[in-house]
């Protein structure tokens, strides 16, 4: 059987597996590493230009395994079947053995779906977009669950067909904005997208879809992969949004199922979802954007198995590690379970998959030559940079009260149509903010977050429009 060696051995080639290559490379490239990977492209970050400290903008593009030219990192198309941690090897679906001295499980995640109808669909990977595209071409109404970044994003792009939004909460895109900011971006959910020409330049990572052949089981997507799709229905009105507040899906019906207890809206669907609000709406299509499940699921030939948090990723501690000696892991598929930083968590983001790959790569390395390594500083505060509806949207720190209880205040500024800003402060100490619109806040908002300043004879002034606070902590 062929057998290779190399000192790190990574698994998956999305943002984290990628980023984690590229590390080591940069750390160590006289060291031997092998990423193996189940797509037949790879995802790696160029053009890094950072915003402020802390948040930066870079494109990702897809390339070929066989394109990558550096002469001590081999990329492989080959899906791994099973690990031996005792021996140290990695197994292939191909049969072929990678025997390495360190390893970094970063094989993503897979979406949770609400039910296995043939009729739901998730939206993960290159493969799923373009299905989820051909089946909006044929539909007159579609019926979106969650609440989440997903969600958010199909809502506003798609036109031309009847959408109802099922969510569990009492405001739209809860994970990622609060009640006040959801009310903001209420005219734009009713107006629909907005037309190329008249969108405001974006400031942040711009993410490209190549046209490579697709196959599923792909890397995530990430900001800005709808622009190469036209997400058009049936129908040819822009846009028609029905919410469905505080109720999730009690059942997937197909036609023949659906009896009296259901109150039906209208009928002669090809599927129609049972809400606990007790109303029942047929739809062509049913997309389930509810969340990721780690895609933790390694078989190991040697009885080992990894620790998994309540949410299935894998437990990392500072340093990345797992609990299997040896043997890391980064981006969607790991859950840290170190003592958080009071200004960050977890989110299953590309930027976090990006900060963890990064990061991995040095605690590895370090691991090889024995010597300790510091804990990357990213991970003191929460940073995110987005676009909803149309608007730049960058998030920081607790951005929505997280960890604080009852006991925080908010300051608020907010111009309808133009920006929205929310400050969360706590004993004149800022914890986290909500910048929608052209800000140019977030370097000032990141700096009081991250040095605690006591901000207590200033909180009147801090979001005063005609004063320049950010000049004036310049
Ligand atoms: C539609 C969509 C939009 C998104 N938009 C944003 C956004 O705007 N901003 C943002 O920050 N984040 C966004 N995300 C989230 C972001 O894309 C993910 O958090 C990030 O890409 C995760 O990277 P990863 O490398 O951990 O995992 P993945 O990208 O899932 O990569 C996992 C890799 O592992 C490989 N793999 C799996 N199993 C095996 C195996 N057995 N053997 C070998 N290889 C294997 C897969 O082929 C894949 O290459 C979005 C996600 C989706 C689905
Ligand atoms: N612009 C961006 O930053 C984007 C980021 N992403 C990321 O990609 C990943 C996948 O996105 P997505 O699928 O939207 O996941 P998210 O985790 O963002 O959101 C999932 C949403 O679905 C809700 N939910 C979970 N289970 C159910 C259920 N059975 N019925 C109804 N609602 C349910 C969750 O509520 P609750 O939390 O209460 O369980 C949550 O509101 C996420 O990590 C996301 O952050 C995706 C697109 C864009």
């Amino acid at each position: 059987m062929e057998e290779q060696e190399a000192s790190f051995v990574i698994i998956g080639g999305g943002i984290a597996g990628v980023s984690c290559a590229e590390g080591l490379q940069c750390l160590c490239p006289e060291e031997k590493t092998i990423l193996l990977t189940a797509s037949p492209v790879v995802k790696r970050v160029t053009n890094v230009v950072p915003l402020t400290k802390m948040l930066a903008k870079f494109d990702v593009e897809e390339i070929t395994p066989d394109s990558v030219e550096q002469e001590s990192l081999i990329v492989i198309q080959d899906p791994v079947a099973s690990i031996n941690s005792s021996n140290h090897t990695v197994t292939s679906i191909s049969g072929r053995i990678f025997r390495y001295k360190k390893l970094c499980v970063c094989t993503g995640g897979v979406p949770r779906l609400i039910s296995t109808n043939e009729h739901v669909i998730g939206i993960r990977d290159t493969e799923s977009v373009a299905s989820f595209q051909k089946r909006v071409a044929n539909s007159q109404r579609i019926v979106v669950v969650g609440n989440g970044g997903i969600a958010t994003e199909i809502v506003y792009e798609l036109t031309g067909v009847e959408i109802v939004w099922v969510i569990k909460d009492n405001h739209i895109s809860a994970p990622f904005i609060d009640p006040g900011a959801a009310e903001f971006f209420q005219d734009s959910l009713k107006q629909g997208k907005l037309k190329t020409e008249d969108k405001k330049p974006i400031k942040r990572k711009v993410y490209t879809v190549s046209g490579a052949e697709t196959v599923s089981g792909g890397a995530a997507l990430g900001p800005d992969w709808h622009t190469n799709y036209n997400l058009h229905g049936k129908s040819s009105f822009k846009s028609k949004v029905n919410v469905e507040y505080n109720c999730e899906v009690s059942a997937v019906l197909n036609p023949e199922e659906v009896d009296e207890s259901c109150k039906i809206v209208d009928e002669k669907w090809p599927v129609y979802v049972k809400l606990t609000n007790g109303r029942t709406y047929g739809c062509d299509l049913i997309v389930s954007a509810t969340g990721v499940v780690p895609n933790s699921d390694i078989v190991f030939t040697d009885g080992k198995q990894f620790d998994l948090a309540e949410d299935k990723g894998i437990r990392v501690n500072e340093q990345m590690e797992t609990n299997v000696m040896d043997i890391f892991a980064a981006g969607d598929v790991c859950t840290p379970v170190w003592e958080l930083a009071p200004h960050w968590f977890q989110m299953r983001l590309w930027t976090q998959a990006h900060q963890m790959g990064s990061y991995v790569a040095k605690t590895m390395h370090a691991s090889l030559i024995n010597q300790p390594v510091l804990q990357d500083f990213c991970f003191e505060l929460f940073t995110h940079v987005t676009n909803f509806f149309g608007y730049n949207v960058v998030i920081l720190g607790l951005f929505n009260a997280q960890k604080l209880g009852q006991n925080y205040s908010c300051l608020l500024r907010v111009t309808p149509g133009v920006e929205y800003l929310k400050i969360v402060m706590k004993e004149g100490r800022m914890q986290g903010a909500v910048l929608i619109g052209d800000t140019d806040l977030e370097e000032m908002c990141e700096n009081l977050i991250l040095n605690q300043l006591d901000l207590t004879n200033l909180e009147n002034d801090l979001l005063n429009p005609d004063i320049d606070m950010d000049d004036y902590f310049d």
